[in-house]
This record gives structure tokens, sequence and C-alpha cells, in this order.
């Protein structure tokens, strides 16, 4: 299967707020084919969010993420041939196994017939995983079920990877083997960008960390006093300085993944 390919795709000063709460400062970033790149930083800082404008989930407040110049949507076919995201759980049917789910993915997205078997076979090997191939998700433990939702996003083609803290719950040797498996997939001309917890192994496998500094500032640091407690059974309400309904919603939210 051909890999979709693009030359840089570029977030131009992206930045996110809801109400008050900045979730990502004005951030600038640039991938390219080949490129291997770990965000790292500490909870709170904007990278699951930074992720989710990237893959053109989530608009940003301000700011534009292109591919080639072109403004990226997820809603856009063009966009997600080219960039395959893998950010928070996925959903899974509950009387399908992981080959199943497999080969509705390969099919989805345009392999042949003859060589889906090959081409899951592949992958679960990639990630040691061949044994589960029949076995229903809830059968798989939490480490087995990472595995098998990076072979899930791993089979689809893609030119850029993007993967949210996709060491978690995985013991040292398959942390390692997920690293060589990115590594591989950048030097066969893919991109990846991946958010990592895992200090020593990003910084022993990509070809770029991108730390983000401690971020979700307030956007104003002036707040207004607190009205005193006038008790339980009273509600101030917004008139008298109370947050708004519905401000604690997501900006530019397009629906679940
Ligand atoms: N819907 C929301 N409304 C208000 N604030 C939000 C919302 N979603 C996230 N935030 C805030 O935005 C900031 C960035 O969140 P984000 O999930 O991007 O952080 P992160 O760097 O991925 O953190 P972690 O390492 O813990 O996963 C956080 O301070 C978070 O509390």
């Amino acid at each position: 299967m051909t890999t979709p390919t693009f030359t840089e795709i570029k977030a131009d000063k992206v930045s996110c707020a809801v109400g008050d709460i900045t979730m990502l400062p004005p951030t600038t970033f640039t991938v390219r084919p080949g490129e291997n790149v770990a965000i790292t930083g500490d909870n709170g800082c904007g990278k699951t969010t930074f992720l989710r404008v990237l893959t053109g989930n989530l608009i940003p407040t301000q700011g534009v993420v292109t591919r080639d110049g072109t403004p990226i949507d997820e809603r856009d076919g063009a966009t997600r041939r080219v960039i395959a995201p893998l950010i928070g759980p996925v959903a899974g049917f509950r009387d399908m196994t992981l080959a199943d789910h497999l080969i509705l993915i390969d099919q989805t997205w345009g392999g042949d017939r003859e060589g889906a078997g090959a081409r899951i076979a592949d992958i679960l090997g990639k990630f040691d995983i061949l044994k589960f191939g029949n076995r229903f998700l809830s059968e798989l433990s939490s480490g087995q079920r990472q595995l098998a939702e990076l072979a899930m996003v791993l089979l689809r083609p893609s030119g850029l990877l993007v993967l949210d803290e996709p060491e978690q719950r995985l013991d040292p040797g398959r942390r390692e083997l997920l690293a060589e498996v990115l590594a591989e997939r950048a030097k066969q001309g893919g991109a990846v960008v991946w958010v990592c917890h895992d200090q020593a192994l990003a910084e022993s496998s990509v070809t770029r960390i991108e730390h983000f500094p401690q971020g979700s500032r307030k956007r104003s640091t002036q707040r207004p006093a607190p009205e005193p407690s006038a008790g339980p059974a009273k509600s101030t309400g917004p008139a008298q300085g109370g947050k708004k309904k519905g401000s604690g919603g997501q900006p530019g939210r397009k629906g679940n993944r």
C-alpha cells in the first residue's frame, strides 16, 4: 500500500482557550517526512490539546495548521488519508476479535483483499501480539490493548502518525519495541509526532524533542475578588460575577473520535 505523502505540516501560532483558561499557549511547530518528533512537558501544559489541533480535530482559537499550505480538517478525506491519529481510547465492537477490527480498518483504507492477511500478520508480529488476533478486545490486558490500538493505527496507510502517550501501560521491553517501530517508520519516509512522558525513551529513539513549557496559564491574571459567601441555599448567578453557563466546554470541538 502506498503511503500518502506531504512536504510540510505546519502549525502557525496556534493557541486554544476556553473561558479564561489557556489550554494551549501560542505554539509554532513544523513536521516533515522522515522526522520522528517527541513532545515532552509537564502535565497540563497543552500537549494533547496540541495534538488535537495538529490533526484537525480541534479548531484553534487563533492560528492555523496547514498541510503544504492547505488548512487541515479531519472531516476532509484528504486530511485523513495523510494523518493517522491515536489520541484517547479506541472504541471497539464487543463481538469482533482484534483480527476482525484490523480487517475492517485495512479494507476501509483501501487494502487489497488478497494481501490483507499478510499485512495484518505483519503488524501484529511487529508488536508481538500475533497470538492475540483471535481475542476479543475485552480479553486483552491494558498493555496488550494498547499494543492492539497501536497496531490498528499503524495498519492504515498514512504519512503522519500522531500518537498521545503511546508508551503508557507498556513494560520496558515493549516500550523499546514501540520506539523501534516508530523509528523504522520515520526511516521509511513517514513522519511521527508523539507525546511521551518517558524522557529516556524519547532521547534514545527520536530525531527531535520539542519540550512544551509549563503552560495552561490563565489568560488574565486579574481575577475578580470572590463574592462573600452567602450560604449554601443562595445562588450568586452570572450577573454577580459567577461562572457563565457553558464556559467549561471545549472550543471548536468537532465531535468525538
Ligand atoms: N474542556 C476543557 N475546559 C477547560 N480546560 C481544559 C479543557 N480541556 C483541557 N483543559 C485544560 O487545558 C490544559 C491542557 O490540557 P492537555 O490535556 O492538553 O494537557 P497535557 O499537556 O496533555 O497534560 P497531560 O500530560 O496531563 O496529559 C490543562 O490545564 C487542562 O486542565
